[in-house]
């Protein structure tokens, strides 16, 4: 059972930042991760920012699984919102992104520059759930190292611009706001990957969700890394669990095994992975069809 980590009062008061921030921006930058592309959105983001012309950001590209984070791009270009894939640590991510928000603006910079205004710098601000990369890529942008606040209450000051060129601003507040922690998967996705604090769902539950995605998904990955043989491929998780938990001399300790399963996922012992899948996405709506 997913605990959930934010009160209403947290939750609107984040909101209520983000709305007051946007009105200073031209464009927002939504921050996913790209083994979660729709786990780790905001739920409520598009209320949130209404109109607002975004920009979404697909980081972690380097964890994330090519082919699927490709399907995640034409899902989002299919609603009309570009996206693009990113490694926050790296330097050529400021040339893309400055590349990116001047698409998403075209329009708007192009009646702006017939009516004779020229050279204005883009202003946009970062928004997304805890641990997408929101410091790493505000770090990136500014070209050096700042301080990141955040939604911190109790905190009012003006309006800052981090520089990133001359074409782009960004606000040195990021946006904070919450995953979609009531659905169960979702959690479970969360926690596998590390976005959310470890105590949180148990670790049984999570290796089980992972040893069963992992064997339909990247059953090579899994056999390989665990050198199991086809027929243990076969068992269930939970029968996977008894097996490598005695096979690396953990005796009957299974936290071992949680603990080491868990870790070699989020360090990409089994590769680069994506847990969110455009095709469930399709199975969903077939099952809503057919309710
Ligand atoms: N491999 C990889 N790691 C990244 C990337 N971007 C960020 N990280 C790592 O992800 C972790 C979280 O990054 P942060 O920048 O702290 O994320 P945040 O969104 O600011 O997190 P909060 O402060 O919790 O809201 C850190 O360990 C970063 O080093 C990336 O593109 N690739």
């Amino acid at each position: 059972m997913v605990v959930i980590q934010w009160f209403p009062g947290h939750m609107s008061k984040a909101r209520r930042q983000v709305q007051e921030n946007l009105k200073h921006v031209d464009l927002v930058m939504e921050l996913v991760d790209a083994r979660l592309p729709l786990s780790s959105r905001n739920p409520m983001l598009d209320k949130i920012i209404g109109t607002k012309p975004r920009l979404v950001i697909i980081n972690k590209k380097d964890l994330g699984d090519d082919l699927e984070i490709q399907k995640w791009v034409h899902y989002f270009e299919a609603q009309g919102i570009l996206a693009v894939k990113i490694n926050a640590k790296e330097q050529q991510t400021v040339k893309k992104l400055t590349k990116a928000a001047k698409e998403v603006l075209a329009d708007k910079l192009k009646r702006a520059s017939e009516r004779g205004i020229q050279n204005k710098a883009i202003r946009t601000m970062i928004i997304g759930i805890p641990n997408v990369g929101k410091s790493t890529l505000m770090n990136r942008l500014a070209g050096k190292k700042i301080a990141i606040t955040g939604n911190k209450p109790g905190v009012t000051k003006g309006q800052q611009w981090l520089k990133t060129n001359e074409e782009l601003e960004i606000l040195d507040t990021p946006g904070i706001l919450w995953p979609k922690f009531e659905d169960q998967t979702v959690g479970l996705k969360l926690a596998l990957t590390g976005a959310i604090k470890d105590d949180l769902i148990p670790k049984d539950e999570i290796t089980i969700f992972g040893l069963d995605f992992f064997k339909s998904n990247y059953p090579t990955e899994l056999q390989n890394r665990f050198k199991l043989t086809d027929e243990q491929m076969n068992l269930s998780a939970v029968d996977l669990i008894v097996l490598l938990t005695q096979k690396y001399g953990f005796r009957d300790d299974y936290d071992r095994f949680y603990d080491m399963f868990i870790k070699d996922v989020r360090d990409s012992k089994l590769g680069t992975y994506t847990l969110d899948r455009v095709s469930d996405l399709n199975k969903e709506d077939a099952q809503d069809d057919n309710d």
